[in-house]
């Protein structure tokens, strides 16, 4: 009765939480029993324990309750053994597994690292032009072999990737070398833990447990921004993993010059390594994405047919992130399957419709060159002028570059609304702005905040 009703109170937290958090911290907890209105859940650590208590803690125990369980409180117990067989239903498929420790003394204490997700690994990840860089310094680090830059800072937009390419650098890793003690964490987690260790008089072992490991991989460092003390251990312990010689990853939705909050000594170390981001998805790159879960999808829902060209509309209309691409063809497939037909441009323009029209919000190209005049502090009456100089010349194209890529309109309309230009002229200022970004770092991130901005 109890695993079945967990069973089915686990389907319901996947809407609660979504997909995401449910694979990496429903799925893998395992109800081992209820008595007397406790529920208790085994689970692979005991910092997974707290986290799943203090996020969805209240959640779980809403929906036992909701489903005729009587519990007000959870209890989250480590295993050391594998579960044993489950009878009344089968032991949930953990899609997610946490990095645990190597061996020796500090090191036998579980790392406090957050579940890797197995599906993110590098053959699961698409390369396009936009990523290829990121791509290929985080294969680098995967090698394993002399650390030749410390920190791989990785930044970029929200569901580029960062996350995905820093599990498949642990993957990687870990098959490689199993002793080897990789520990990846969110920022907030590091300061959760930090914090924790204040509280309970620990620091020391806190300390020691962070310089114990081998390589350190710290998502969304951003979060660190403004909290002193925490900013001040990370700084300690970045500082003593390089000195040994240690591969540290970080991630942050922005470069590190642009993080505010950020101490100064922070931020020069940040930047000692190597800085890559992950540009915004092009076309071929959403189509190349859409492709392969499309194809693994197929896989699971056998015998659905997806008609030639709903790949390409979607990938046409989506532009916003990668998370919303693959929630769409997600819901796609399912839809499909429930009514038995097969995906058609009409059915995925039924079933998609609300994140079409989020999606299409439509960016002007006046939009584009007010902000981008506010951007680089010229007068707009200048920047649609005919002045030749550097400083307007500059935010001219890349307004120009800007419109071609975020509307819809044609050549020679964005000409007119460029003080009546030739379409030749916006051809070149759109050429020179592509050959600019490859060298110019500073243009890039400009470019891809004001994308950020413009596509809110
Ligand atoms: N190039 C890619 N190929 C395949 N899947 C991708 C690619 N880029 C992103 N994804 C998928 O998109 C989703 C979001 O990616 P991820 O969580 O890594 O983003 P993120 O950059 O860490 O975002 P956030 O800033 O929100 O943390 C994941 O499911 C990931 O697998």
């Amino acid at each position: 009765m109890t695993q079945k009703t967990w069973g089915s109170v686990r389907e319901q937290l996947i809407k609660r939480v979504g997909q995401n958090n449910y694979t990496t911290w429903i799925a893998p907890l395992q109800l081992r029993e209820l008595n007397n209105g406790v529920a208790h859940f085994t689970v692979p650590n005991t910092f997974f324990g707290d986290w799943v208590s203090r996020h969805f803690g209240d959640h779980i125990c809403q929906h036992l309750t909701a489903a005729g369980a009587d519990v007000s409180r959870l209890e989250f117990s480590v295993s050391r053994t594998p579960a044993g067989p489950d009878t009344a239903a089968p032991a949930p498929q953990p899609a997610a597994r946490p990095v645990l420790a190597g061996r020796g003394s500090a090191e036998d204490a579980d790392l406090p690292g957050a579940p890797l997700d197995s599906r993110f690994t590098f053959d699961s990840f698409v390369v396009g032009k936009p990523n290829e860089l990121a791509h290929a310094a985080a294969r680098r680090v995967a090698e394993g072999g002399p650390v030749t830059f410390n920190p791989l800072f990785l930044y970029g937009g929200v569901g580029l990737g960062k996350t995905h390419l820093m599990h498949a650098i642990a993957h990687e890793l870990i098959a490689g070398r199993p002793d080897l003690r990789v520990l990846y964490l969110s920022a907030e987690q590091f300061m959760y833990r930090f914090i924790q260790a204040l509280r309970d008089k620990q620091i020391m072992g806190f300390k020691e447990l962070f310089r114990s490991v081998d390589v350190l991989m710290v998502d969304d460092v951003q979060f660190i921004a403004g909290k002193e003390s925490t900013q001040e251990e990370f700084f300690h312990t970045f500082n003593a993993l390089v000195d040994q010689n240690k591969q540290i990853v970080i991630s942050a939705d922005r470069a590190p010059g642009e993080i505010k909050g950020l101490e100064e000594r922070i931020r020069s170390r940040l930047q000692c390594g190597l800085v890559v981001d992950l540009h915004p998805t092009d076309y071929e790159l959403r189509l190349g994405i859409l492709q392969q879960k499309a194809e693994h999808y197929r896989g699971q829902y056998r015998g659905l047919q997806i008609a030639p060209g709903v790949l390409e509309f979607l990938a046409h209309r989506i532009s916003t992130n990668v998370r919303v691409l693959e929630g769409a063809l997600t819901r796609l497939f399912a839809f499909a399957s429930l009514v038995g037909r097969e995906i058609s441009l009409e059915l995925a323009q039924d079933c998609l419709a609300d994140i079409l029209r989020a999606s299409d919000r439509k960016i002007s190209v006046e939009d584009i060159q007010r902000k981008v005049a506010e951007h680089y502090n010229v007068r707009l009456a200048d920047l649609i002028g005919p002045k030749r100089v550097r400083t307007i010349a500059r935010p001219r194209q890349v307004a120009m570059y800007l419109s071609k890529h975020l509307t819809t309109r044609s050549l020679p309309d964005i000409g007119r609304r460029f003080g009546g230009r030739d379409h030749t002229t916006i051809m070149h200022g759109v050429r020179k702005v592509e050959e600019l970004m490859a060298t110019d770092s500073q243009l890039a991130d400009d470019l891809q905040m004001l994308r950020r901005q413009l596509e809110g």
